[in-house]
C-alpha cells in the first residue's frame, strides 16, 4: 500500500503561511512534484495558487457569523468543529493522493486553535491515523521580526512549544519574513535566535521581561513589576524550559529566495521521510558512489 506525505501550515495571524505555501507550491512545480493545496482558513480569500480542496466549499464564515451569531473567533471554532463532525470532506478526497503528491495544509492564524482546544490534534490524529494513514509534518511560522522585543520572541517561542505539545508530529519551526530583518547586527543578533537559549533572557536589561514601551507612554506599573524578583524568575525558568529541552530551533525563511524555500522544504521532507518512499530500489541495486559495504 502506498503511503500518503504531507505538511500543515500553523502559526499565528499574519506569520505568513499562505504565503510560504504558495512558495513552497512554486518550488515544487519547478521541481516538476505534485502538490495538493488544502485551504482550511474558511475567512481566506485569494489565493495565488488555487486550492484543490478549500473548506469553504463546506462551510461559509461568514455565514456561521451571520447565522449563529458568532465573532470570527468563535465562528472559525464553530467551523472547525463542523469540520470534524464532516470529516469525509476531507478524507474522501486525499484517499485518492498518490504517495507522489505532498499535500499542504493551510491553516488560519488564530493561535487557540493550536494551544487551547484539541481541535487541531483531533484533525491532525483522523488524518495521520486510520486509512489514510498520512506521514505529516507540522510547519510552524513566527515573524522574524519578534526579534525586536524578546518578550515577544519568547511568547511566541511559547506558542510554538504548545502547538508542537498538542500535535504530537514532527515538528519544523519556521522564522519568517527573514528579508525584514536589515542589517548585521541584527541579523548577528538573530544568530542567537535560531537556537534560542537561557542567555538571551539573563541578559536582558534589569534583569526583567524587556518591556518596550513607546516613548510618551505612562507604563510606570508594569515597568516595574516587569523588574522585579518574580519576573526574573518566571523569565529564567522558561528561558531554561526551552533550554533544556531544545524543544525549539528555527529554520530562517525567505520567501523571495528559492534556495531558501527549498532547503526548508528539505528539512520538511526529512521530517516526513518523503525521498525514502519514492524510488524503491531493488534488493541488490547498489549505490553508485562512496565505499559502501
Ligand atoms: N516582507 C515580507 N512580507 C511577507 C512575507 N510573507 C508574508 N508577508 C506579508 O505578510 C502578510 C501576511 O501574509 P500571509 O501569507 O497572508 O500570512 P498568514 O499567516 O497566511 O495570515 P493569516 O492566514 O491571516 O493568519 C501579507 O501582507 C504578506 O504579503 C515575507 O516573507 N516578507
Ligand atoms: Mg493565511
Amino acid at each position: 500500500m502506498g503511503s500518503k506525505y504531507g505538511t500543515i501550515i500553523m502559526g499565528p495571524a499574519g506569520a505568513g503561511k499562505s504565503t510560504f505555501c504558495s512558495a513552497l507550491i512554486q518550488r515544487l512545480r519547478n521541481n516538476k512534484r505534485s502538490c495538493y493545496y488544502i485551504n482550511l482558513d474558511p475567512a481566506a480569500e485569494d489565493f495565488a495558487y488555487e486550492p484543490d480542496l478549500d473548506i469553504k466549499e463546506l462551510i461559509s464564515l461568514e455565514d456561521v457569523m451571520e447565522e449563529l451569531h458568532l465573532g470570527p473567533n468563535g465562528g472559525l471554532i464553530y467551523c472547525f468543529e463542523f469540520l470534524l463532525e464532516n470529516l469525509d470532506f476531507l478524507t474522501e478526497p486525499l484517499e485518492q493522493v498518490g504517495e507522489e503528491y505532498l499535500i499542504i495544509i493551510d491553516m488560519p492564524g488564530q493561535i487557540e486553535l493550536y494551544t487551547h482546544v484539541p481541535i487541531v490534534s483531533s484533525l491532525v490524529r483522523a488524518l495521520t491515523k486510520g486509512s489514510l494513514n498520512i506521514r505529516m509534518c507540522a510547519a510552524y511560522l513566527l515573524e522574524s521580526t519578534f526579534i525586536v522585543d524578546r518578550a515577544k520572541f519568547f511568547a511566541g517561542t511559547l506558542s510554538a512549544m504548545s502547538a508542537m505539545l498538542m500535535v504530537e508530529l514532527p515538528h519544523v519551526n519556521i522564522l519568517s519574513k527573514m528579508d525584514l530583518v536589515k542589517g548585521q547586527m541584527a541579523r548577528k543578533e538573530l544568530k542567537r535566535y535560531v537556537e534560542p537559549d537561557v542567555s538571551l533572557l539573563q541578559d536582558m536589561p534589569e534583569s526583567g521581561l524587556v518591556f518596550e514601551y513607546k516613548d510618551g507612554v505612562d507604563n510606570g506599573d508594569a515597568e516595574e513589576v516587569a523588574k522585579g524578583d518574580t519576573f526574573g524568575k518566571l523569565n529564567r525558568a522558561v528561558g531554561q524550559l526551552i533550554d533544556d529541552f531544545s524543544l525549539v530551533s528555527f529554520l530562517k525563511l525567505d520567501v523571495q529566495d528559492e534556495d531558501s524555500v527549498g532547503a526548508v522544504l528539505s528539512y520538511i521532507d526529512d521530517a516526513i521521510q518523503f525521498h525514502e518512499a519514492q524510488e524503491p530500489r531493488e534488493p541488490n541495486d547498489e549505490v553508485d558512489d562512496g565505499d559502501m559495504g
